[in-house]
């Protein structure tokens, strides 16, 4: 069970506590916009909002993976990190996730160009998303490998995700979620080991808790993104160039 804050950051495993508890307390699985999200509460038109915004968090991510890479000298980290980037991109002869996420996006009738364009995406979206890119730019490489540790969250996420969505809504298909059940194999491997390197690299108490700062930082990045979704496509303001559902 994770710890309350207070405990002193004294150890490899205090600091795991520290860091389960940040998760437990702001991941963005507890975000209103996700509870109406997998509990079949929104419309179409809502998940299509949805889908093209979360677009541009996933084609950022290997742009992010390939600012950590550069992040160090060691290539054993750098062999380590870099399928990351083929997990997304995909290869030549195999398709990646980037791919699957376009799958998602066609099966909800979006068109293909417009999601690719980024154009209808908010801009709370772009800020959110280029700020976590940023931050893995500028600050130590310790924090940008525990910038990532959200994965360590996101499998039950995508559990819960994979069974709402197809439960559900009727415009969803076990095809289009082939995304998510990827994810399922390969955020844990990811995770564990973004965990083991910060355990390990995360010396004094300092080091640790630049670690939980850079974890509480992106829960922020990913949680104003469905603050965002919200105040557009639920609450109704749906600013001037965003995307705009046809009646749903
Ligand atoms: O669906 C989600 O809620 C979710 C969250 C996160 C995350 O916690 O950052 C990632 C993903 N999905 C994901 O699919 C993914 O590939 C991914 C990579 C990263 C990262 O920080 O490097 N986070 C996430």
């Amino acid at each position: 069970m994770p710890t309350e804050p207070n405990e002193p950051l004294d150890s490899p495993e205090a600091l795991e506590r520290r860091l389960r508890w940040i998760g437990a307390t702001r991941y963005h699985s507890l975000h209103p916009f996700h509870k109406l999200l997998h509990g079949g509460k929104l419309n179409k038109g809502q998940v299509q909002a949805w889908a093209l915004n979360r677009y541009y968090y996933q084609s950022t991510i290997p742009l992010k993976d390939a600012v950590v890479l550069s992040r160090f000298r060691d290539r054993q980290i750098r062999l380590e990190w870099r399928h990351r980037i083929e997990d997304h991109d995909g290869s030549f002869d195999s398709e990646g996730g980037i791919e699957r996420w376009l799958q998602l996006t066609d099966g909800l009738g979006l068109d293909r160009a417009y999601v690719e364009s980024t154009d209808g995406i908010l801009a709370a979206t772009r800020f959110a998303v280029d700020a976590y890119v940023h931050f893995v730019r500028d600050k130590t490489p310790l924090e940008a490998v525990a910038s990532s540790l959200t994965e360590l969250f996101a499998p039950n996420l995508h559990e819960e995700r994979i069974a709402g969505m197809l439960q559900h809504y009727d415009f969803i298909s076990p095809a289009v979620m082939t995304y998510f059940k990827r994810r399922l194999d390969q955020a844990p491997r990811d995770a564990e080991f973004a965990l083991n390197y910060v355990m390990e690299h995360a010396r004094t108490p300092a080091e640790r808790q630049a670690v939980c700062g850079a974890l509480t930082f992106k829960t922020d990045c990913l949680w104003v993104q469905q603050d965002a979704l919200y105040h557009a496509y639920v609450t109704g303001m749906i600013p001037a160039g965003a995307f705009r559902p046809e009646a749903a």
